[in-house]
């Protein structure tokens, strides 16, 4: 396996307060995974600081295919809960927004692509306000894969859908990283969606963020709810990460 991304030994602070404290984590090529912890233990902040969101934090290694990570890269493309879509924008100028900002008006095609990969080309002309919380979550990942991303960063980008949306979101949002084969990182509170979504699963406790468990998911591609809750290693490692989570928040 090639390594993706290195974060190696990341500190943040803010004022007086450490966040994360020496974090190390290595990221395969074309592997997901999730990272799960209590509220507030800094999971948020290592994405942010990954994507390079936090100039005014002191960070220390973070290298992408061996090249250094400091700022904001369109190696690397983020996914937001809030969507972060331009209301006066439409789908498809949104999707595009990327491409603009690099002057990579080559790739139009790209656009009409992800419109059809993401169900979304009936509602090329139409704004957010007219769009399904799923459609504009869908409208967000658009976004990010649009710029060929290496490395694509997932900050509970589920989280404000209604579960069956969800579990429907998940499944394509699986599909399209594989198809594109994309490394990711996704945040969440959901030990499900870890599952079902992950290759690895990495819990925190914090803060400072530490990694209290990295565990490689027994359970193989292709997964989904109903694959993954008739699996025999599902049980297990629900509890051995909820143990861990609860370990977290004692400590
Ligand atoms: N820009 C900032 N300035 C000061 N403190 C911050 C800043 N960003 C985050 N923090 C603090 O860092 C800590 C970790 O926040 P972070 O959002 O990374 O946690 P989280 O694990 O993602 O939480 P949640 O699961 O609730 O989203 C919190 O105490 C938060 O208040």
């Amino acid at each position: 396996m090639t390594r993706s991304l290195e974060v190696d030994n990341v500190r943040v602070q803010f004022r007086q307060n450490t966040i994360i404290d020496g974090l190390s984590l290595v990221v395969d090529d074309d592997e997901f995974v999730s990272i799960v912890g209590t509220s507030g233990c800094g999971k948020t902040t290592l994405l942010r600081s990954i994507g390079g969101l936090l100039p005014q934090a002191e960070i220390g290694g973070m290298q992408l295919h061996g090249t250094p990570l400091r700022t904001p890269e369109p190696r690397v493309a983020m996914v937001f809960q809030h969507f972060g879509l331009f209301p006066w924008k439409t789908v498809e100028d949104n999707i595009r927004y990327g491409l603009a900002v690099q002057g990579r008006t080559d790739r139009h095609d790209r656009v009409d692509e992800l419109l059809e990969v993401m169900n979304l080309s009936a509602a090329r002309k139409k704004y957010p306000y007219q769009l399904s919380g799923g459609m504009k979550q869908r409208v967000g990942i658009a976004r990010a894969l649009c710029l060929e991303p290496e490395l694509l960063l997932l900050d509970e980008p589920l989280s404000a859908v209604d579960a069956i949306t969800r579990e429907v979101m998940q499944k394509e949002v699986l599909g399209i990283i594989e198809r594109e084969t994309r490394t990711a990182l996704l945040v969440t509170h959901d030990l499900d969606e870890a599952i079902i979504m992950s290759d690895r699963i990495v819990v925190l406790g914090g803060p400072p963020a530490h990694v209290l468990l990295d565990v490689r998911s027994p359970i193989p591609r292709p997964r989904d709810l109903a694959s993954v809750r008739s699996d025999p290693a599902y049980l297990p490692l629900r509890a051995e990460l909820w143990d861990t989570l609860q370990m977290g928040h004692a400590s």
